[in-house]
């Protein structure tokens, strides 16, 4: 094809495409968090660099162009949990993945057993109803490693099967290891009262305290999901990739913990 005399043809488009779709994983890692706004810096950087080059203004160029190549240790240094992220998700829709089109092709839903995960799922939405109702805060985290990293310092190791019974003992008013985070990874609850990295997101609305500002923070930079449960207000929330999302319903947690723990983060 040619377009505007240049040369395009079907090459140009898969290229073009695959740019596009590049763009569009990266703001949807980004978007919402700090980096966003460091992101946007960069972007604006670039522009006037291409610009100065055009007009030829060699001094500029030449100073941008310094900035630039530093730049770029500077971006891997800056962005290295994003672009962790990034490959981590890039990973995940390899052929040979769990969601990925070739698993489901001949590996059909149908004939895949998901008791246990239904299991998980129920015990975890009963748990997190039944202390909305009672108004106990809580903190879950589901985490999608087992190298999840946590605090060890304060944290108790639990290893137990989880239960709806054993989560609402643990965030009892009087519990000793009610403070804090729990953490649940594959069917196990790993740790109890676990101190979470708490977000320093701007955008989060400033009625929210810790508990809900670490839930994000834990989910900023890993494939974790949180769950909260507001002591003050007996509503459900959720953090996944650094986004807050406040006041679901139990129905709505259930669906999310299926699209976790079944379909894949
Ligand atoms: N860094 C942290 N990691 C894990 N849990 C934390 C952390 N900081 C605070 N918490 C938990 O949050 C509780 C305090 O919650 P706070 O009232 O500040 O938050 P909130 O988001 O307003 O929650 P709520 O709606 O339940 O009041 C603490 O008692 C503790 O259990």
């Amino acid at each position: 094809m040619d377009f505007l005399n240049l040369e395009f043809n079907w090459l140009d488009a898969i290229d073009l495409l695959i740019v596009i779709v590049l763009i569009i994983q990266l703001y949807r890692l980004l978007k919402g968090s700090l980096a966003f706004n460091i992101f946007l810096g960069l972007c604006v950087i670039y522009v006037i660099f291409f610009v100065v080059k055009a007009l030829k203004m060699t001094i500029l160029t030449t100073l941008l162009q310094g900035i630039i190549n530093v730049g770029i240790i500077a971006i891997i240094v800056i962005f290295q949990p994003e672009i962790r992220k990034f490959l981590l998700v890039l990973g995940k829709k390899t052929p040979l993945s769990k969601d990925s089109f070739f698993t489901k092709l001949f590996l059909p839903d149908k004939f895949k057993s998901y008791k246990e995960e239904e299991s998980i799922i129920n015990e975890i939405t009963t748990a997190v109803t039944h202390m909305a109702h009672a108004q106990t805060g809580a903190l879950i985290v589901i985490a999608n490693t087992y190298r999840v990293k946590f605090d060890t310092a304060s944290s108790i190791n639990i290893d137990a099967n989880i239960s709806a019974k054993l989560i609402e003992s643990i965030f009892e008013k009087n519990s000793p290891l009610h403070d804090g985070g729990l953490i649940i990874v594959g069917n196990k609850i790993l740790a109890a009262k676990v101190i979470l990295p708490v977000s320093e997101n701007p955008n989060l609305p400033t009625r929210i305290g810790l508990r809900h500002r670490s839930a994000v923070g834990i989910t900023e930079h890993s494939d974790n999901l949180a769950i909260i449960v507001s002591e003050e207000r007996g509503t459900i929330s959720y953090a996944q990739d650094g986004i807050l999302t406040m006041d679901i319903s139990p129905e709505e947690l259930k669906i999310k913990l299926y699209e976790v723990l079944v379909d894949g983060m």
